[in-house]
C-alpha cells in the first residue's frame, strides 16, 4: 500500500498564558492509502492537536510552533502558504468533528452547504452541485434526501447531523478523512450505524481514513491498524487484531480493559487507568508513563525509550520491549 500521510517527526509548542506548553513531542505516523488508522488515546493526549497539524489549523496564533514534516501526496503541507492550503482542506483533506452544531451553519438549508462546499472546490454548475449533494445525501443512507436538502440542521437528529457532515465531508471524495470523535455524542446503536457508513462511504470512494477516538471499541469495529498516543507521543503502533490481542505497551495494556463490550449496553462504566495524562508542562524524566506504569524500572525513569520495530509494521515505545544492552 502506498503511503498518503506520513507525519515525521512532529513537534507542537502552544502558547498557554505567559508559557509555551508542548502538546506534541515527535508524533510519526503513517496512513496508507485506502486504510482506515485509528488514533487512540485519553483525552488530553493530543490528539485534536495532530489532527489539526495535518490541517493547519492549530490554535494561538503566530505563537504557535510547529516542527517536523508533515508529507501528504509526497508533499511536505508545512511549507504551504495559507491560500494552498484553504485548496487543500476540504477538497483533498476533509474533517469531521464529535459535535456537528459547531461546523454547520444554523441559518442556511443543509443543501446550500452542500452545495457551497461543491461549488468552491469544483467546476460545476448550480444544478450538477444540486444533484450531487442530493446523491450524496442517499450515499450516508438517508431515506428521503430532497426533504434532508430543504432542512436546517436544528430540524435533524444529532445521527441525522453526524450522516450530513459525513455527505458534506465526503462529496468532493478527498483523499483523506479525518473524523475526530465523530460518535462520541451519539448513542451506542447510533455510533454503529454511523461508523460502518462512513467506513462503507470512505472505502468505497478510496479516501483513508485517520479516526480519532479515545475508544479502543470504536477502532475494533473500523480500523485495519492503530496508533496509541501518550502524553504527545506515539506509544504502539500496528495492525489492530495484534494490538487488540496482544498489546505490548504498558499503556494500550491498561487502555484495554477500557474498551466497553456492546453487550452490555450503553449502560456499562468505562473502567479508568489510575493517574492523569501529564499536563503539557511536566518535566518528566525517562518515560513519560513511568509515573503511572506499574511495570517500570530504573531505566524508564532516568532515560527517554525509542522506538522498537517489531517486525509487520508494528512498533512499540517501551524499555521493557528493547533488545537487553547487558
Ligand atoms: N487552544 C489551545 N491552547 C493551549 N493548549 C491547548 C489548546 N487546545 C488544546 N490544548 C492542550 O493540548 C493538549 C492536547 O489536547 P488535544 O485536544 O489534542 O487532546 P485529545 O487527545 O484530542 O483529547 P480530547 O479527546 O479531550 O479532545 C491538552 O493538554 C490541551 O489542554
Amino acid at each position: 500500500m502506498t503511503t498518503l500521510l506520513a507525519i515525521k517527526n512532529l513537534t507542537v509548542d502552544l502558547p498557554a498564558g505567559e508559557r509555551m506548553a508542548r502538546i506534541l513531542r515527535g508524533v510519526s505516523l503513517e496512513v496508507k492509502a485506502g486504510e482506515i488508522l485509528g488514533l487512540v488515546g485519553e483525552s488530553g493526549s493530543g490528539k485534536s492537536i495532530t489532527a489539526l497539524s495535518v490541517l493547519r489549523l492549530l490554535p494561538g496564533g503566530k505563537k504557535t510552533a510547529m516542527e517536523g514534516d508533515i508529507f501528504f501526496k509526497g508533499q511536505n503541507l508545512i511549507c504551504k502558504t495559507p491560500q494552498e492550503m484553504r485548496s487543500i482542506r476540504g477538497k483533498h483533506i476533509s474533517m469531521i468533528f464529535q459535535e456537528p452544531m459547531t461546523s454547520l451553519n444554523p441559518a442556511f438549508t443543509i443543501g446550500k452547504q452542500i452545495m457551497d462546499v461543491l461549488l468552491a472546490h469544483q467546476k460545476i454548475t448550480k444544478k450538477e452541485a444540486r444533484e450531487k449533494a442530493l446523491k450524496m445525501l442517499s450515499r450516508v443512507q438517508i431515506t428521503d434526501p430532497e426533504r434532508t436538502f430543504s432542512s436546517y440542521p436544528h430540524q435533524l437528529s444529532g445521527g441525522m447531523r453526524q450522516r450530513v457532515m459525513i455527505a458534506g465531508a465526503l462529496c468532493c471524495e478527498p483523499s483523506l478523512l479525518i473524523a475526530d470523535e465523530p460518535t462520541t455524542a451519539l448513542d451506542v446503536t447510533i455510533q454503529a450505524q454511523i461508523l460502518r457508513l462512513m467506513k462503507e462511504a470512505a472505502l468505497e470512494m478510496g479516501t483513508s481514513v485517520l479516526l480519532i477516538t479515545h475508544d479502543l471499541g470504536v477502532v475494533a469495529q473500523t480500523c485495519s491498524r492503530v496508533a496509541v498516543m501518550y502524553a504527545g507521543e506515539i506509544v504502539e503502533m500496528g495492525e489492530v487484531s495484534q494490538i487488540l490481542l496482544s498489546p505490548r505497551h504498558p499503556y494500550t495494556r491498561a487502555l484495554l480493559p477500557t474498551v466497553p463490550k456492546l453487550t452490555a449496553g450503553d449502560q456499562q462504566k468505562l473502567e479508568s487507568i489510575p493517574g492523569t495524562v501529564p499536563d503539557a508542562f511536566a518535566q518528566i524524566q525517562g518515560c513519560r508513563f513511568h509515573p503511572r506504569c506499574a511495570l517500570s524500572k530504573e531505566k524508564c525513569f532516568k532515560q527517554k525509550p525509542i522506538p522498537v520495530n517489531l517486525g509487520s509494521n508494528r512498533q512499540v515505545t517501551c524499555w521493557l520491549e528493547a533488545p537487553s544492552e547487558e
